[in-house]
């Protein structure tokens, strides 16, 4: 679909600016069309022409591959430079001509898939500077994979595997963005690079003869990557490495070394047990001072509980923030919260049917357990007696005054949209600040996207369906909290979460400034704009907060697009050091775009033209200068129309969770 859209935007532009083609034309192409003619000569032995049923096969002395289009030739739309040449599944028998391709200095992919190809890869693939992808799986080619491709530092993907090659890899470690090997099916040998598996898309070196450690046991590939490789040895597969007996183990040592080796171990052994000691004696101190606290602490709470202090103990593990939220289990903490200003601050309940008649001394009483220490506060899930359940989340590091604080939670409150979550109760003094929501146990779009356990992956309706709830929302709130100069402020999946009908809603609404940052307030009823009777300097500072306020409204577009980002790809914002916009970015340039899709998607059969219409609102939202960046109204209005167009086309599946 992209490609033919790009051959068809290209003739239009060809069209268009004739003379620009007919100069390039001009422009001594003929070195590279001789090179290319060469390398097809290679690759299909004695003709040059298509093969049965391939009608405009082009490739002749007397055209440009650019402008008459050569089978299998892509070329930069506007510089008409070629970027990639693409023959997959021609059934050509010949061998692989690197030093005829790397002459043309643009070249960043080269697929030559599926073939029967044979003889190997010549070193002198390190010519090819630019290539980003190389794929030579299923064909039948052979000998070792050079050292050249090691240097070839912008490959992003290398694909041999289903050939014959043999022997050791190459240092392909080296090459920094490397994100895709596949080399199953081959006869390789020798030990596997130390390869960083974390920041692998797809890697499978199975059915080959590697021998010892899978290298980085942190990857994320399965023990299919790595099977059938007698000599290959740790996790995942179940095969324990041996440990290495040492050269003076395997030796028998001479008595003077078996003396001396004994003086150690016994040095050793006497070290340990100092150490022993030492930190017996420490854990014994220690012990005492916290004791010693502890019974001051309870002696002053004890006084203090009247005029009350209040802070909150938590005493089970954390578990991990991006985990599905876990059942209440034994391990509870207690989220205990007296206050210091004797009822001069009190819980402040929002009128509605959850929490009626919620008292303040009703959370302080009830259980509460670590939900997750995110980076603006810790949240805890609280039951009351009732058995209702809400989320507590106690801000940390906001330095926004009570007042502030209470004119915030009261606007963002009395606006209304179904797929945001309202905050129920908030709690506000100089120490602390509480915010309780209702808790909603079927987790967020976080888990549903990354940590599927094994469950089936959300199909491409759903995944609209839950852009578009999310959109309608955040645009209803920046149009209802604009002047207020109030964003979401921490847009990202985890804040995404499925209500009791399973519906997309977004939590924590302005609770946060982003990076802590608050938007100047605005002088009430003024812009500055409309009034003449501001002076310079207010003038200026009103600029600035409106300046600032549209910012981080901006910034709200930025992690929606995000968001989006995480729906097409299937992939998380920040993977080991990946980071999922700059991947996308760059292989958007590239205009290899199928490739950002998530698998499940493409499998699934969902539409790409209108994932690609979806991508590109992610984009836009993600551009650099938030000037750029398109407005949530905006967004919420393309991806309706997108969701329409899906809605009519096809019987919609239900959001299943
Ligand atoms: N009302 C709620 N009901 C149930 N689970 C919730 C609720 N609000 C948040 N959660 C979930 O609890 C976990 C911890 O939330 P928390 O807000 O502390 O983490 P975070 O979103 O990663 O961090 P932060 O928002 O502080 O940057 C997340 O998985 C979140 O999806």
């Amino acid at each position: 679909m992209i490609r033919t859209n790009d051959r068809a935007l290209y003739r239009r532009q060809c069209t268009r600016w004739n003379t620009n083609c007919l100069v390039h034309n001009n422009l001594g192409t003929r070195r590279r069309e001789k090179s290319l003619l060469l390398f097809m000569q290679r690759l299909s032995p004695g003709l040059v022409r298509p093969p049965p049923g391939h009608d405009n096969w082009g490739w002749n002395t007397t055209s440009d591959p650019c402008v008459a289009g050569w089978k299998g030739v892509r070329c930069d739309l506007t510089s008409q430079f070629i970027q990639r040449i693409v023959l997959e599944g021609l059934n050509f028998s010949g061998e692989f001509n690197v030093d005829s391709l790397c002459v043309i200095p643009s070249l960043g992919v080269i697929s030559l898939k599926n073939n029967n190809l044979t003889g190997g890869i010549p070193g002198t693939i390190s010519k090819c500077k630019r290539l980003t992808h190389l794929y030579l799986g299923g064909n039948r080619l052979s000998g070792q994979l050079p050292d050249g491709l090691s240097k070839l530092k912008n490959l992003n993907r290398l694909d041999v595997s289903n050939n014959e090659f043999s022997g050791g890899l190459p240092s392909l470690e080296r090459i920094p963005g490397l994100i895709t090997f596949l080399a199953q099916n081959n006869r390789l040998s020798g030990e596997l690079p130390l390869f960083k598996l974390a920041n692998f898309h797809d890697f499978n070196v199975s059915n080959n003869n590697f021998t010892g450690p899978i290298p980085d046991s942190k990857g994320p590939f399965r023990a299919d990557s790595f099977r059938d490789n007698p000599g290959l040895c740790g996790s995942p597969l179940s095969i324990p490495c041996p440990t290495s007996p040492s050269p003076q183990q395997s030796s028998s040592p001479s008595p003077l070394q078996q003396s001396s080796k004994k003086r150690s171990f016994s040095s050793l052994d006497a070290y340990f047990g100092y150490m022993i000691i030492g930190l017996l004696v420490l854990a014994f101190i220690i012990y005492k001072i916290t004791r010693k606290l502890e019974s001051k602490k309870e002696r002053k709470g004890n006084v203090k509980r009247k005029e009350s202090a209040e802070y909150i103990t938590n005493s089970s593990g954390m578990p991990n923030v991006n985990s599905r939220i876990h059942e209440i289990s034994e391990s509870r903490s207690e989220l205990s919260i007296t206050s210091a200003e004797s009822g001069a601050v009190s819980l402040v309940v929002f009128p509605g049917p959850v929490a009626k008649n919620l008292k303040f001394e009703d959370l302080l009483r009830s259980p509460a357990e670590l939900l997750g220490r995110g980076k603006h506060g810790t949240l805890y899930k609280v039951i009351l007696n009732n058995g209702l359940k809400l989320a507590v989340k106690r801000i940390k590091n906001w330095r926004i005054s009570p007042e502030e604080f209470d004119r915030r939670m009261h606007k963002v409150e009395r606006v209304k949209h179904p797929n945001v979550m309202p905050p129920i109760a908030f709690y506000c003094s100089k120490q602390e600040m509480l915010l309780v929501y209702q808790y909603h146990r079927n987790g967020n779009l976080f888990s549903l996207l990354h940590e599927r356990r094994g469950g089936e992956a959300i199909n491409w309706a759903s995944r609209l369906t839950i852009a578009a709830a999310i959109s309608n929302g955040l645009a209803f709130m920046h149009l209802k909290l604009q002047d207020d100069g109030i964003p979401h402020g921490n847009i990202k999946s985890t804040n995404i979460l499925f209500d009791e009908e399973a519906e997309p809603c977004l939590s924590e609404y302005g609770l946060m400034p982003v990076d802590g940052r608050d938007p100047p307030p605005l002088s009430e009823n003024k812009t500055p704009d409309t009034s003449e009777n501001y002076g310079d300097e207010s003038m200026a500072n009103e600029s600035l907060a409106l300046a600032t306020r549209d910012g981080v409204f901006k910034d709200d577009v930025y992690g929606f697009g995000t968001v989006l980002l995480e729906l097409l790809t299937g992939k998380m914002v920040q993977n080991d050091g990946q980071d999922l916009v700059k991947w996308v970015h760059l292989v958007v340039k590239e205009e290899w775009t199928a490739e950002v899709f998530d698998r499940a998607l493409l499998s699934e059969g969902g539409n790409e033209e209108r994932m690609v219409k979806l991508l590109q609102v992610a984009v836009w939202c993600i551009s650099e200068v938030p000037g750029e960046r398109p407005s949530m109204g905006r967004v919420a209005e393309i991806i309706n129309a997108i969701k329409e167009e899906q809605e009519k086309s096809s019987s919609y599946d239900t959001l299943t969770l």
